[in-house]
């Protein structure tokens, strides 16, 4: 018998239950970068989830990489949110935002005046970026002046703000997959020499001050921060994990934060990666929530709440194309097929008419 269904106490918050729904990008932010009507719909549609993170929000105008990605530093963005956390809290549903900036996976298409993006260190990613034009080549960002740091966490600090303003239940600090925060963790992309760039502790230096930043605003127990140590989505890397994120996680674990969000192996896949870092490691070094990610089937769930290798697990595809994926989990009921070509950008095509299994609801 499985506790996968049942209620489970995170801090103050009680989840109906121990499956949540992964931050997932869809790109349909309306003018403005604001959460559109279709998004209350979206949200409000899965709320028999656990736990909602919600998508990427960016931070600042700086942080924005992609597309019609929502932000969450202007009234109007934090008045399109409230809408959703209203929906989402009638329909009995607990819902975090994720607090994002992309650093250097960006183009001057998306920045303040057309300027360059800025990272740790002027390293250009490989890869491309849609724009206007299309796919283009990634540019060399530029590398942030010291004395820019603490502007970019009192963008944070702003940010977690709106999300209290907004009417969320907790904030979760997004420093995976190859973005700002990981760019800066990271030596393939921070080879700064100031007191951001060099050894373990100062090129984790930013996470934690954008951490203590964001728990001047929000208790601890209400705040997660996501990781992804041995991904190398966006062009990142390390060249030895391990330490790095033994001491990120213990950092993590002396501010008692309520969650540490795991994406195990490289993003999307696959999970076995041949590097020498074992998340149960990870896992024992944090004493609370641990919420683990990537690619999980509902057998691999089930096996995880049997072995008690997590404690929440987040699934991210599988959400966007079952919105009643908890019912479908819990009957083993088949799962609708996710269409890729409406992953990004649209309407509600892909986005909100996927079905329910008891086809009563729209
Ligand atoms: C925010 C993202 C992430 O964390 O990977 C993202 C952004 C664009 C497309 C897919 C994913």
């Amino acid at each position: 018998l499985t506790d996968l269904f049942q209620p489970y106490a995170m801090g103050p918050l009680t989840l109906a239950n121990r499956i949540v729904m992964a931050p997932l990008t869809r790109s349909r932010a309306l003018a403005g970068d604001v959460p559109g009507p279709l998004a209350v719909t979206y949200y409000t549609q899965r709320a028999s989830a656990g736990l909602i993170i919600s998508e990427a929000s960016q931070i600042s105008q700086q942080g924005k990489g992609y597309a019609q990605t929502p932000g969450i530093y202007s009234a109007a963005q934090v008045a399109g949110w409230r809408k959703v956390t209203d929906a989402v809290h009638a329909a009995g549903g607990k819902i975090f935002i994720q607090l994002w900036h992309v650093g250097r996976i960006s183009h001057p298409e998306f920045q303040p005046g057309g300027a360059l993006p800025v990272a740790p260190s002027a390293i250009r990613p490989a890869g491309t970026v849609h724009t206007s034009k299309g796919k283009e080549d990634m540019v060399t960002p530029r590398a942030l002046e010291t004395a820019e740091i603490p502007g970019i966490v009192a963008d944070y600090r702003k940010a977690a703000q709106n999300a209290y303003d907004a009417g969320f239940d907790g904030v979760e600090i997004h420093a995976a997959n190859g973005y700002l925060l990981d760019q800066f963790m990271r030596d393939k992309t921070n080879q700064r020499s100031d007191v951001y760039g060099g050894s373990i502790e100062n090129r984790s230096r930013l996470l934690l001050e954008v951490t203590d930043a964001v728990l001047s605003i929000w208790s601890a127990d209400r705040v997660g921060v996501r990781l992804s140590p041995l991904s190398t989505f966006s062009d990142i890397d390390d060249s030895n994990p391990a330490p790095l994120f033994s001491y990120v996680v213990r950092q993590l674990a002396l501010r008692n934060l309520g969650y540490l969000h795991m994406i195990e192996g490289n993003t999307g896949g696959p999970r076995e990666t041949g590097r020498d870092l074992d998340f149960k490691d990870l896992r024992q070094l944090f004493p609370n929530t641990y919420l683990a990610n990537n690619c999980y089937t509902r057998e691999m769930a089930l096996t995880a709440r049997g072995n008690n290798t997590a404690d929440l697990i987040a699934f991210g595809r599988p959400f966007i194309s079952n919105p009643d994926l908890v019912e479908r989990l819990r009957r083993n009921a088949p799962l609708n097929e996710l269409d890729p070509a409406t992953l990004y950008g649209g309407g509600e095509h892909g986005y909100t008419d996927y079905p329910f299994l008891d086809h009563t609801r729209a």
